[in-house]
């Protein structure tokens, strides 16, 4: 036992895994061996879940029957609709992910059971059940209906479908589909290590995905993706101005910012201090869309304010960074980012739960005592 404390766990290796690398020297992230960059190019989101989960990229056949069972799961139990009808249409989408994840759960006839083919089931239902959930709860904030899933359509487009209630563009598909493997996997985040303590303790997989989502939430983690915009929005976004005129403008809020000892979401890492090996692919992502939707100022909001960051403390954006406008500009209300992003690191959080439960050890560190010496009444 150390008598050392390290606050935030920062820098203490806590197990090992199999799932991802994340290697800040070399500023790169390999999800099963394979660098993520390859993986954002050159496959569906459906085969990188396969790929986290498996260990190994899938057969045709295995791509084949994966998109099929997606396909045949991707609507949502009246169970969870009527939960999610119960909750206000003002409170935070994390918290009806949150709920929606757990009614799925209590709902599943074998959700006391947790062999590997259970859970892998599990992991695979909830992979194709959340897209519908994002999409219902965003409907239903606009006062719209909701839209059945199209089984002609992939992941990405169906998402998109639902959503919106429009075919999208390839362009958009194709960013989301790269948002979606970008968000997937890392290895010990704070929410996967939060999955990871819940399945310790040996309850189930909607238990410890619930747990995750809490720990996402918040703002120095998944909960950034939406405070970036929210930055965006308070700096002001007009379409009409020029990516000069807009660049100006952010700059000198973040100048104001950093004055003021603000800390802006976006920017900084745990793991990586050289700048989070993602940001290079999401960014191009952005680019697409802020030229698909002619929205220039957009990237100058972006360069001005990662600009004036990187000149006043050298701190360089993480993935939420460029996520976040990318969302903004397919059309999904800001408070609906990180559940996006929810959809994604089902397949990393679900990865991570059955390693842990296949070579399990309690999760439970212990506390240095900090309060008075023994007292007596
Ligand atoms: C997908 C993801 O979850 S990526 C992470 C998303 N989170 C964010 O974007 C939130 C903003 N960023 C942060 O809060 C941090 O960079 C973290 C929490 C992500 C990592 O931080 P840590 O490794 O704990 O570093 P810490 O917060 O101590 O920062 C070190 C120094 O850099 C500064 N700093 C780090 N990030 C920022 C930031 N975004 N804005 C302003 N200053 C920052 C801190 O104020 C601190 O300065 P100091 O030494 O003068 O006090
Ligand atoms: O690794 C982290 O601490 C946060 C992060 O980037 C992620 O979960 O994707």
């Amino acid at each position: 036992m150390t008598d050392e404390i390290r606050k935030g766990l920062a820098g203490v290796v806590a197990d090992t895994t199999a799932v991802s690398k994340v290697n800040p020297e070399t500023n790169s992230l390999l999800y099963r061996g394979y660098p993520v960059q390859e993986l954002a190019a050159n496959l569906s989101f459906e085969e990188v879940a396969l790929l986290l989960w498996n260990g190994e990229l899938p057969s045709a056949t295995e791509r084949d029957e994966f998109v099929e069972f997606e396909r045949a799961h991707r609507r949502l139990d009246d169970a969870v609709r009527t939960a999610i009808d119960l909750l206000p249409t003002d409170c935070h989408p994390m918290d009806v992910g949150r709920t929606a994840v757990s009614v799925i759960g209590a709902n599943d006839a074998e959700s006391e059971v947790s062999t590997p083919e259970v859970e892998l089931r599990k992991a695979k239902e909830l992979f194709a059940k959340f897209p519908a959930v994002v999409a219902y709860d965003q409907r239903r904030r606009r006062g719209l209906e909701p839209i059945e899933p199209r089984d002609d359509l992939d992941y990405s487009q169906n998402f998109l479908w639902m959503t919106f209630g429009e075919e999208a563009a390839p362009e958009v598909v194709e960013a989301f589909r790269v948002s979606m493997v970008l968000y997937a996997e890392h290895s010990f985040n704070a929410s996967t290590f939060t999955a990871r303590v819940v399945t310790s303790t040996l309850s189930d997989l909607h238990s410890a995905v619930t747990a995750a989502i809490g720990a996402l939430k918040g703002s120095l983690h998944g909960g950034a993706n939406e405070a970036v915009m929210h930055t965006f929005e308070e700096i002001g976004i007009d379409p009409d101005e020029s990516r000069e005129d807009a660049a100006a403008r952010a700059k000198a809020w973040m100048e104001d910012a950093l004055a003021k000892k603000k800390k802006v979401m976006g920017f900084g890492h745990r793991v990586y201090k050289n700048g989070d090996s993602r940001v290079p692919t999401m960014k191009d992502a952005l680019d697409a869309m802020v030229e698909h939707y002619g929205r220039q100022e957009m990237m100058g909001l972006y360069d001005g304010l990662e600009a004036a960051m990187s000149e006043a403390k050298g701190i360089l954006p993480n993935l939420d960074y460029p996520a976040g406008p990318t969302y903004h500009l397919m059309g999904f209300d800001t408070e609906m980012f990180t559940p996006l992003f929810i959809a994604s690191r089902i397949t990393g959080w679900t990865a991570h739960i059955r390693e842990q439960r296949a070579d399990n050890s309690l999760i439970r560190p212990v506390s240095a005592y900090s309060g008075p010496d023994e007292r007596h009444l």
